[in-house]
């Protein structure tokens, strides 16, 4: 049998479909419905509200761009705060950095992180660093009622903006992230796919360009089993700090050998770091004014 996912408004007129071979779990949350299957070629597979959120296949190309893309710009970033994120794979890669000295974690779905335990543990091994705090609950509290200027990264690795996170990408939300940075401090958000709603884009652009005076970039990664096949990142950096996304000034050795996160980077490099800011001409064309 096959699942297929298809009629989601989010992208008309096209399916995709994994084979599946078991389902392992299949549940409902206050907020969403979890799926877990174990399919032919992809590994583990985890599904909220019938969208694809990662496969054990290509989750590394997702949690190492969107996590390393920010922390890899600052020098030695200490504070870090996940919004979402609740399978662990961003704090499996956060965890390779030995400068963080405390990793913040807001993800509103318990049942999320318990299926993760559960099912994925190369990706909930980030639960187990130390440094890590975990908050369960809204994040739009959370921000509400951080301190100014205590994080120097924050990332944004939540499910689509329909749904539990619609807040996320609207610009009270985009305020407090930016009003929770220290100066300099940058914030990375989920961006749609360039082949998909690039208005979604648009939108996200011309709130981050009001809110950080800094500089605000989108960058792009490949995800196989993410509709269109690719996924894109906003990377926006709060004044009162030169930030260029665009060169990495973290040497790639010193998280390439951190082994307590359990795996070799898979996917990320200073080379793709460079590269995911390269945009295609229509995209270019598309976001040059926002
Ligand atoms: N830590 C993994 C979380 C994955 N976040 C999102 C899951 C949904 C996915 N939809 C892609 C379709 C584009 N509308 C984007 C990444």
């Amino acid at each position: 049998s096959k699942v297929q996912y298809y009629n989601n408004p989010m992208w008309p007129g096209e399916a995709h479909s994994l084979k599946v071979e078991k389902i392992l779990y299949q549940g409902k949350s206050p907020y969403q419905e979890i799926l877990v299957f174990e399919s032919s070629t992809y590994g583990n597979v985890l599904v909220l509200d019938g969208i694809v959120q990662l496969t054990d296949k290509d989750e590394c190309a997702y949690q190492e761009m969107v996590t390393h893309l920010p922390l890899c710009s600052i020098p030695s970033p200490k504070n870090v705060l996940v919004v979402g994120g609740g399978d662990g794979g961003v704090l499996r890669e956060i965890a390779r950095h030995d400068s963080v000295e405390t990793i913040d974690i807001c993800e509103i779905d318990q049942l999320v992180i318990d299926v993760s335990k559960e099912f994925f543990p190369n990706l909930s091994v980030g639960f187990k660093d130390p440094r890590v705090r975990l908050h369960v609950g809204d994040a739009v509290d959370f921000l509400r009622n951080s301190p100014e200027g205590k994080y120097d990264a924050i990332i944004v690795d939540s499910s689509d903006p329909i749904g539990p996170a619609q807040a996320l990408v609207e610009k009270p939300f985009i305020q407090t992230i930016a009003r929770a940075l220290k100066p300099g401090g940058v914030l990375c958000n989920l961006a749609e796919s360039m082949w998909l709603h690039t208005h979604l884009i648009q939108d996200m652009l011309s709130i981050c360009h009001q809110t950080f005076k800094g500089s605000v970039h989108y960058a792009w990664t490949s995800v196989p089993t993410y509709p269109s096949g690719v996924i894109g990142f906003l990377l926006c950096a709060k004044e009162g700090r030169p930030v260029n996304f665009l060169t990495p000034v973290n040497p790639i050795e010193k998280i390439q050998g951190a082994t307590k996160a359990g795996k070799e980077l898979r996917f990320y490099n200073s080379e793709i770091h460079r590269a995911a800011f390269v945009l295609p001409t229509f995209v270019r064309r598309e976001l040059e004014s926002y």
